[in-house]
């Protein structure tokens, strides 16, 4: 995940800001799939009600009619970053705008259904701005009643004040009427709508929810869909300092959890089993910038599964090392690297040499902060190019080590970037030709015999990950590659996520302990041995 975790457009790894992160509720440990409202818990609830008040909610109301009047709303709450008064904001008041925000965008299928329910549609009616206006006013406000448990008179009430404090849009009193009558409806009978005919697949692309059951099964594609609705606590990732041992860096990670935990109030952070920490969801340190030791560029956000292909990487470069070659002279490509975070593991990782490897220009630049922050640049050779045709120079010196974290739908990355759940299913083509010649060039071109390419994606559907490694391993031509399967006990944590051919399938929602909230991963690790 980015390091620095500045929202970018376009990024696929986009995240949702730690603002909102200290105020969303995790799902509950028993995720009850029918009843959607109760992914928030009653804490929960109770704070969002104690945090509401009409600032927030007219940013967020404005900010959400703004976005229905954009052609691209991809990711929608990229308006309400944008927007001026949203920036102007006390910082609680921001989260709580963002959870608005982002309630309805996860949630704008169950809540349309329900508010349809209220009304008759006129589909064929041209939407002006003060009907997008009550529109965004009434997914507002049924989004509190639904699913944050927000009192009536502050989710109806000042819900409905914010339709007059539009500085350019008039609104008529029917207007204010009709508003209100759909949310005294939605209090009145909306739960009961809710729950008997809404599900969470209302949320998710027909295409995307068909294939999950396909490939999953009923309870788990609905296990999945459910935890894409939650928002994933936030983890770290530590820089190694070089030539220290596993002892040496147990006491980094120690130290660091220790200021997470005295800055956060006695809010424990803590150490999972695999190296990440995660920090406690109500810390307040303010952006991630603010956040202890980020300047002196000791760590990095990074989901803990997108941490683990790097993980499985060093892993086997190290048993080559005994035999072949020394960590510190080792070549390691990173095919497809930008914003940074795996390329930040492999030089933290004390690799010789690093080339992180990225075709888009405006994805270099957070990339090279990021090195650069971390103190990493001396490491790291990047090279805006494109993978599919980037070979390396030096032949004296072989490459051992790829990585290649394909671009991919980021259909298991839901919790964080809800618009991944309502892609067509026609993105997919262009994907999996680049996936392809992407693995082919890796295979064929960059890796030495004998060396180790992983293969990733954050993807949930079999045809970006298991069937492409399939096709790759079934290659008669090129270089010839078999599995180097993931043993249980090698990433402490994952062994539940090890599939029958030793590559790791990780499915949000499915693992234990805090692994439960991570993002879907697809990791297969291959040894080239022609
Ligand atoms: C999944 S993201 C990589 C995330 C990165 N590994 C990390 O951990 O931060 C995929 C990246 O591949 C880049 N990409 C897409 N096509 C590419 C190509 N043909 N060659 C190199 N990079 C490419 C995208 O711009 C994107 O930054």
């Amino acid at each position: 995940f980015c390091p620095n975790y500045t929202p970018r457009r376009n990024d696929p790894h986009y995240g949702l800001s730690p603002d909102l992160l200290s105020l969303q509720p995790r799902l509950p440990t028993v995720v009850k799939v029918q009843a959607s409202s109760d992914v928030f818990s009653s804490t929960s609830k109770k704070e969002a009600a104690s945090l509401a008040n009409p600032s927030a909610r007219s940013v967020a109301v404005f900010s959400l009619m703004d976005s229905l009047g954009k052609k691209n709303r991809s990711f929608a709450v990229q308006h309400l970053e944008n927007d001026p008064d949203y920036q102007r904001l006390e910082k609680r008041d921001k989260a709580f705008a963002r959870l608005l925000f982002s309630t309805v965008e996860r949630r704008q299928g169950q809540i349309d259904k329900v508010v349809s329910s209220f009304t008759r549609s006129n589909k064929s009616q041209k939407i002006k701005a003060a009907d997008r206006l009550c529109r965004s006013a009434i997914s507002i406000g049924a989004a509190q009643i639904l699913f944050l448990g927000v009192a009536e008179h502050a989710a109806i009430h000042d819900t409905v004040e914010v339709l007059r404090m539009h500085p350019k849009i008039k609104i008529s009193k029917p207007q204010i009427n009709f508003v209100n009558a759909i949310l005294r409806n939605v209090q009145r009978k909306g739960m009961v709508e809710l729950e008997t005919n809404t599900t969470i697949y209302d949320n998710i692309e027909p295409w995307l929810a068909k294939e999950w059951i396909e490939t999953y099964g009923e309870e788990k594609a609905k296990v999945i869909a459910e935890a894409s609705m939650g928002q994933s606590p936030i983890f770290i990732s530590v820089k190694r300092d070089s030539q220290s041992n596993e002892a040496q860096h147990e006491e980094k990670l120690k130290r660091i959890r220790d200021c997470f935990s005295t800055a956060g109030g006695g809010d424990e952070a803590t150490i999972l089993p695999h190296g990440s920490i995660e920090i406690p969801k109500h810390q307040n340190f303010g952006g991630v910038s603010q956040w202890p030791l980020y300047k002196d560029g000791e760590w990095w956000v990074q989901d803990p599964s997108a941490s683990l292909p790097a993980i499985a990487l060093h892993n086997a470069l190290c048993k080559l090392e005994d035999n072949q070659q020394k960590k510190e002279a080792m070549h390691i490509v990173d095919l497809c690297s930008a914003p940074g975070g795996k390329t930040s593991q492999l030089c933290s990782f004390g690799f010789g040499k690093v080339t992180a490897i990225e075709v888009s220009k405006k994805r270099i630049r957070p990339l090279q902060e990021n090195m650069a922050r971390l103190k990493m640049e001396e490491k790291c050779e990047i090279v805006v190019a494109d993978g599919r045709e980037w070979i390396p120079s030096d032949d004296s010196n072989p490459v051992y080590g790829v990585l290649a974290d394909v671009p991919c739908s980021a259909t298991g990355v839901g919790s964080r970037r809800p618009d991944v759940l309502r892609k067509q299913a026609d993105v997919l083509e262009e994907l999996l030709t680049t996936q392809r010649e992407l693995a082919v060039h890796a295979a064929d071109d960059i890796l030495a015999v004998g060396g180790t390419m992983v293969y990733a994606t954050c993807s949930l559907l079999k045809q970006e990950s298991e069937d492409q490694v399939k096709w790759l391993l079934s290659r008669q031509d090129g270089a010839v590659m078999e599995t180097d399967p993931i043993m249980r006990g090698e990433i402490p944590g994952f062994d539940d996520a090890i599939d029958e051919n030793g590559w790791l399938r990780v499915l949000p929602g499915i693992l234990s302990g805090s692994l439960k909230y991570c993002d879907g991963f697809f990791v297969a690790r291959l040894k080239r041995i022609r």
